[in-house]
């Protein structure tokens, strides 16, 4: 597909985009301020780049860390634009670059080098109530029929998107309402098909959503291989690292149920087998979309027996974060990726594509704010 729709922007006044901005982006910098005792150098750049952020322009300065020549490249082109004429992917991703750099978190002789600013946030998941019953759940489905247990694993992780934690920053989610488009019976195919490559999750959120995830990876690891891509550092509240990995494996570990501390075995045999690889890839902290794969991501992409991206941001990167009509077939808009993908992910931005028409009108006079809710999931495959 040549002609692609406009890009999302942050400039519409009542738009979800702006209201990250204006809405979201204020309670996030107000949580970090809460959970750390930065000094007052910190404290100030975290407000100046808030207030820069909803009503200034891009400053000249580069952002200091990884990618230095993408981020000097996009500096140069975008220095001086206000912040509400820019691409809401691309400011969002911005943004959080400028939010590591005012923590100091690229810089080695602050004695903030490398502290995830995002980590009080996502352990008090990690250690919340609501994944100890996950993890009864789990503990649970040891009784079901293995293809009734593996489908009900796809489904847990594809429903822990919900808990991202920077919708969390306003929204309180209101439920699982429904799959829209439910392409599960394709990803199985694929996994169990004659592809020798490993299967690559692209993970997303940490916490609930990972320790989904790494329950879904054991399930394909009876019949594959699995590379797990994680982002190289902290990104949108709680994208996971493979530091979220490892506290996520001790978490299930310490899980007073045998499965789960079972679960907990296979998998850190499995990383030590390599028959599970962690695997982590600048490209991921980039607000480019999955059209401007690195050559040696599309080649890894290619060789897979399946990639499977997890959340709302890669379905953005994926399909482009554009004003796509919602009835535009899958297929034909992600046609351009390298292997077979599978997108797992809860709608939490304006975009979508593949609903059937039937289907869009219902969606939008029953549940207007679909879109953004969180409730509403889909599985979409390219195949
Ligand atoms: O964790 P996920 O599922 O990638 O979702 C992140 C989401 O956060 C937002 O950027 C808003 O903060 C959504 O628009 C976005 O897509």
């Amino acid at each position: 597909m040549d002609d692609l729709p406009p890009r999302i922007g942050i400039d519409r006044p009542g738009s979800f985009s702006r209201s990250v901005f204006q809405e979201r982006h204020p309670v996030l910098i107000a949580n970090l301020l809460d959970d750390f005792p930065y000094p007052p150098r910190i404290r100030a750049r975290l407000e100046a780049l808030l207030a820069e952020s909803r009503d200034g322009a891009v400053p000249t300065a580069v952002p200091p860390g990884p990618n230095a020549p993408f981020w000097e490249a996009q500096i140069a082109e975008c220095a001086g634009r206000p912040w509400r004429s820019l691409p809401f992917l691309w400011a969002e991703s911005y943004f959080y670059r400028r939010i590591l750099h005012a923590t100091e978190y690229f810089a080695p002789d602050s004695p903030w080098y490398g502290v995830d600013l995002f980590a009080p946030q996502k352990h008090a998941q990690l250690d919340g109530p609501e994944i100890l019953s996950d993890l009864d759940a789990y503990t649970a489905l040891a009784e079901r029929e293995p293809d009734e247990r593996r489908q009900a694993l796809l489904h847990a992780a594809l429903w822990g998107n919900q808990a991202d934690l920077g919708f969390r920053t306003i929204s309180a989610i209101a439920g699982q309402a429904d799959v829209v488009v439910d392409d599960s019976a394709a990803v199985w195919d694929l996994i169990d098909g004659p592809g020798e490559g490993p299967v690559i999750v692209v993970a997303d959120n940490a916490g609930r959503e990972i320790t989904a995830d790494l329950a879904l990876i054991d399930a394909i690891l009876e019949t594959a291989t699995v590379e797990l891509h994680l982002k190289p550092h902290p990104y949108f509240v709680s994208d996971a690292t493979g530091q979220d990995v490892l506290a996520t494996l001790a978490a299930l570990a310490a899980n007073p149920n045998k499965p789960v501390q079972a679960l907990a075995q296979r998998l850190r045999e499995a990383i030590r087998d390599e028959r599970l690889i962690l695997r982590t890839h600048g490209f991921y902290v980039l607000p480019s979309t999955y059209r401007h794969l690195p050559p040696d991501l599309a080649d890894d992409f290619r060789a897979a027996t399946l990639v499977i991206l997890k959340g709302d941001l890669n379905y953005r990167r994926l399909v482009g974060d554009r004003e796509w009509d919602a009835t535009a077939p899958f297929g034909e808009v992600v046609d351009y990726f390298p292997g077979d993908v599978a997108a797992l992910r809860t709608a939490k931005s304006d975009l979508a594509v593949g609903i059937p028409p039937a289907r869009l009108t219902e969606l939008e006079t029953g549940s207007p704010d679909w879109r953004i809710s969180g409730t509403h999931a889909m599985i979409q495959v390219l195949h």
